[in-house]
């Protein structure tokens, strides 16, 4: 069993994680910010890419759902999910996302299918904060056939050909992205280093502002 709970243990202890040589005054901003940054998007806009090295700036855990989940379940997701369907995987992710919602310090890149449960995903973003990546469908295409992990941790989600699947599943959830977020990032068109940086600064505008 993944250790969600011994993550929480560690965001209580005081210092841990924390960044060496701080101003007080940076101190004072990332003091306000949130306990839990949550990235969203559909599969492939590069939410576990972004997670990991946000976490690094920021001096947050990093938790990735879609590995705890294989290894909770003890098999890749393609694997569990031909063998027992999608609505078992779904259960487990929302079990899940409810127990990261008690979880602080911590960056969580979400797969993309977990904005589908709604009412765990409004405690999980309650004092949180989420960011949606963004990807227009031909990227998002482009950059799963590229991505050697999909064989095994992004099975069809339909019985349609990938592109149209894709342009299917992008119109449904959508609005649901757009809803259940707080920043918008365009991840077509930067770097994951820029995307850092941009909600980076998003971060110290926001936490500047709320003093
Ligand atoms: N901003 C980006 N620009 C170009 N390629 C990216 C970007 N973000 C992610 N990728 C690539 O896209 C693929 C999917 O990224 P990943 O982080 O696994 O996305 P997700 O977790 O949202 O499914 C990987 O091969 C990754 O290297
Ligand atoms: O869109 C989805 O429903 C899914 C996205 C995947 O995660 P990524 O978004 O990280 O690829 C993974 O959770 C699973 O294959 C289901
Ligand atoms: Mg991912």
């Amino acid at each position: 069993m993944y250790g969600v709970m011994e993550i929480e243990e560690n965001m209580e202890e005081p210092g841990l994680h924390q960044p060496g040589a701080e101003s007080v005054a940076r101190a004072d901003l990332t003091s306000r910010w949130p306990g839990r940054i949550v990235l969203t998007g559909f599969r492939g806009t590069g939410k576990t890419t972004v997670g990991r090295l946000l976490a690094r700036m920021l001096g947050y855990a990093f938790l990735d759902t879609d590995q705890v989940l294989e290894e909770r379940l003890g098999s890749t997701i393609a694997a569990f999910v031909q063998a027992n369907g999608w609505e078992a995987f779904r259960r487990a992710e929302r079990e899940l996302l409810e127990e990261l919602a008690r979880v602080r310090r911590v960056v969580v890149a979400t797969g993309g299918g977990a904005i589908l449960h709604r009412d765990a995903w409004e405690r999980l973003r309650q004092g949180g904060f989420v960011v949606w990546l963004q990807a227009d469908g031909a990227t998002i295409g482009r950059r799963l056939a590229a991505d050697p992990v999909s064989a095994v941790q992004r099975p069809p989600l339909s019985s349609e050909d990938p592109e149209r699947e894709i342009e299917e599943q992008l119109a449904l959830r959508t609005p649901l992205y757009a809803a259940g977020s707080d920043l918008a990032v365009d991840s077509a068109r930067l770097t994951p280093e820029a995307i850092v940086t941009l909600i980076h600064e998003q971060l110290v505008g926001r936490s500047a502002r709320c003093s």
